[in-house]
Order: C-alpha cells, then structure tokens, then sequence
C-alpha cells in the first residue's frame, strides 16, 4: 500500500466514529481531504452531518463533495474534528501547520469536544521537532516578532533556522487569515508545552503548529495495519 492508500485507511477508520447528527471539523491537507471525500460519499448515502472547514481549500473540497457546512458563529460547537498532522508524538502533542492551516485547525480543534487526528504511521515520532515549526506571525514589525522567537527558543532549551515560507508561486505565503509563515527548524522539541507557552506570549505571534493536548486519539495506516492512540488524559484535564 502506497502513502496515499494509507491515508486513505486512516481517513476511513475515523469515519466510522461519525453518528448521524453530528456537527465536525473538518482539517486541511491531503490525508483530511481523504476524509472530506469518504464523507461526501456518507452524505450522499443519506448520512445527516454538518462540517466547519478549516480551510478554504476544505471549504471547496467539502462543497464539491456535497458536505453541508456552518460556521463557529452558528453553532455552539463540534462533536468531533478530524484532521492530519505534520507530528505526533507518545503524549498526542503534535506539529501541525505543514499545509499553513494551523490558525484555524487550532481554533476548530478547540472548539471540539474531541479531536482524531488522522496520517499514515510515518507521521508517528519519539520526540516533535524534527519537522519544521510553522509560527503564524503578523507581516508589521516582523525584525521584532522574529527576535522574541529566538530569544523563546533560548529559553526554552531550543535553536535553529528561521525562514518565511514561501508559496509554490515563490512570493511569500499568505495565511487563509492573511498572515505570514516563519518555519523554524529546531530538530528536538524536549519541553513543547512550554515552548507553546511562550510561543503564544509573543506580540505579532498570531499562532504555532503546536497542539498541546488538543488531540483525543490518533488513528495511524501503516504496512502492518491500523493502529488507535488514545490520549491517556481526557480533553480539558
Ligand atoms: O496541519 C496541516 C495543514 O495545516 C496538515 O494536517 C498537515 O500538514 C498534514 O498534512 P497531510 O495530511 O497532507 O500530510
């Protein structure tokens, strides 16, 4: 089974935690989607949901497949978000924001009463950092907010590169909420809740890929089959 095959598997599994009824977060990036589609085929089935996308590439995904759609402001909240990650580690902390989602997918997260996180097992590591940490800055005074990460890193026992991503088009890439994207490669992130402690602390720091605690259960495709995480903790403990 390829990569995408295996998205595919994890995106089917969570499916099957969808009850009729249900109100869901929908996240952004390719093993998502996988989620979107499967669902698309649910609702046409007569499956009865309504989904709040994190995106505005979801938002189109989630129309074309004929999923209904609302927003935080219409309704009080989610049952369930379903979404990727860039890394997942033992305690279920993750990076996410490789598909530069990550303001939105951290406030529809938030607003759920559970998160399954979805990827195939490579995704799966012993310590985050490995992949770069997106920081969601505000474009004004940027000199300043990337002197306040550095100075964050060195107190929170990190260090590494910095870069503004850029998009495919090569011009800088502009956040759904029309931020700017600093990626930071720090290799470990020992303590990453207190790294998103002082990450958060920052002016001109609009979000970070770390979710602390936000993540329910992780469902992982890999070669031997799937695999479901729970978080030992519940939400909100
Ligand atoms: O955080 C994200 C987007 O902001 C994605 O969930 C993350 O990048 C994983 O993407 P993929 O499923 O394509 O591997």
């Amino acid at each position: 089974m390829n990569m995408d095959q295996l998205k595919r598997e994890a995106a089917a599994r969570a499916l099957e935690e969808v009850r009729d009824g249900m109100q869901l977060g929908l996240g952004t990036g390719s093993t998502a989607k996988h989620f979107v589609e499967l669902l698309g085929e649910r609702v046409r089935a007569g499956l009865k949901v309504i989904g709040v996308p994190t995106s505005e590439a979801t938002r189109l995904d989630a129309v074309r497949c004929g999923v209904p759609l609302t927003t935080l402001d219409e309704i009080d909240h989610l049952d369930i978000t379903i979404d990727g990650a860039d890394e997942i580690d033992p305690a279920l902390n993750l990076i996410k924001g490789g598909g530069g989602a990550l303001l939105r997918e951290k406030i529809v997260a938030a607003a759920s009463d559970r998160m399954i996180v979805i990827a195939d097992d490579s995704k799966w590591v012993a310590t985050l950092g490995r992949f770069p940490l997106p920081v969601e800055v505000i474009p004004f005074g940027l000199g300043a907010t990337r002197r306040a990460i550095e100075k964050a890193f060195a107190q929170c026992g990190v260090s590494g590169q910095m870069a503004v991503r850029n998009g495919k088009d090569g011009h800088v890439f502009v956040t759904d909420g029309g931020h700017w994207i600093v990626d930071a490669q720090l290799g470990r992130i020992e303590d990453p809740a207190h790294l998103a402690t002082a990450l958060s602390a920052i002016p001109g720091v609009v979000e970070h890929g770390l979710f602390i605690g936000l993540a329910s259960s992780a469902v992982l495709a890999g070669g031997e089959g799937i695999r479901v995480i729970e978080r030992r903790k519940p939400k909100g403990d």
